[in-house]
């Protein structure tokens, strides 16, 4: 999966639907090339060597017991997060990712998240705030930060800064799994390696989608149809429902609703 994320990089394979995301402060600065200029590459289900890990038995033994028979893999991402420039954009706003999804039931949605190397706090492990996954979702928004914010890093806009926090330091091959309204982010990579972790949401098939008009996902939601009508010129009778219904796949079982 390495070899494949270093094939795309170097654009020696050209992956439909896939978004190539460049860190704000690189993507600014000159003569970046290949790998070294890509934080993340979103929605790989079109790459076969990819998206075997989205079908992994051994990932849906675990997500099974969340989701139940019928699983989609939703979203997918191979984060390569870049050493910090200087600016602090390599940072992760403490976020729920739940924010992101028109659709419900939470406790039916589960993310996967595989260290592709050792992770640990100076190149940016995730940080989480335990027992969060057992409030509500919280209204996200751009932070103030100094040096810029990366393209769609919603953070949680008030969240107790003396909250226990847990430092997740893993191995490679280590796999966490997490509820979608557990608050979270990640550090600054404070190394001159790039830090690489692969994740997929899975959510029940069953699942149904849910009108964010008029709630706090309402401002995600639009940001999403501008990338989606910028990218594919699609125009505005493709909802922000549709964008998840055109990317979820099937893993397991039917595809009942989603
Ligand atoms: C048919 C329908 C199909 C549906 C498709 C819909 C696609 C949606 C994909 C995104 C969904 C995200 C949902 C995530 C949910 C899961 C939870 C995970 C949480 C997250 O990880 S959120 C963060 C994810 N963010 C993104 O994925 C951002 C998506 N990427 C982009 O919008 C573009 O890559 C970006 C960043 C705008 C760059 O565009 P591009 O045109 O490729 O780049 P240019 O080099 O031409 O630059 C244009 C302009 O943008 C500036 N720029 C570059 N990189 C960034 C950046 N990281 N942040 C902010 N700004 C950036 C660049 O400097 C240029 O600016 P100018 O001022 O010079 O014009
Ligand atoms: N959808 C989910 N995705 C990932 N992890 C989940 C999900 N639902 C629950 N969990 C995790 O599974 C474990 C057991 O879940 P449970 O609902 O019993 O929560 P809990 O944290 O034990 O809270 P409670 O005190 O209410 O039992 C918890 O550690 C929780 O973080
Ligand atoms: O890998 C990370 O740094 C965190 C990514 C994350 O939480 C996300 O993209 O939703
Ligand atoms: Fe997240
Ligand atoms: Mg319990």
């Amino acid at each position: 999966m390495v070899d494949e994320f270093e094939h795309i990089c170097t654009r020696k394979a050209n992956v439909p639907g896939l978004v190539v995301m460049k860190d704000v402060t690189i993507a600014k600065s000159e003569f970046v090339e290949g790998e070294k200029a890509v934080t993340k590459l979103q929605d790989f289900q079109e790459d076969p060597e990819l998206f075997r890990y989205c079908t992994l038995p051994q990932i849906l033994k675990y997500v099974e017991c969340f989701t139940g028979p019928n699983i989609m893999a939703m979203h997918t991402m191979l984060i390569n997060k870049p050493p910090d420039t200087g600016k602090k954009t390599s940072r992760h706003p403490m976020h729920q990712d739940l924010h992101y999804f028109p659709f419900r039931p939470a406790d039916r949605i589960v993310c996967s998240w595989t260290a592709m190397e050792k992770v640990h706090r100076e190149n940016g492990c995730l940080v989480v705030l335990p027992g969060s996954h057992r409030g509500t979702l919280q209204e996200h928004d751009y932070p103030e930060w100094e040096g810029g914010v990366n393209k769609m890093y919603h953070g949680v806009r008030n969240y107790d800064p003396g909250h226990p926090r847990v430092h997740l330091e893993m191995e490679k091959g280590d796999t966490v799994f997490f509820h979608p309204l557990l608050i979270h982010g990640s550090g600054m990579n404070q190394t001159e390696g790039f830090r690489k972790a692969i994740s997929c949401h899975y959510a029940s098939s069953d699942c149904y989608y849910i009108d964010v008009k008029g709630t706090t996902q309402e401002n995600i939601g639009n940001e999403v149809k501008e990338l989606a009508s910028r990218k594919y010129g699609v125009d505005d009778t493709v909802s922000f429902q549709d964008t998840w219904a055109l990317r979820g796949r099937l893993v397991k079982g039917d595809r009942t609703s989603l």
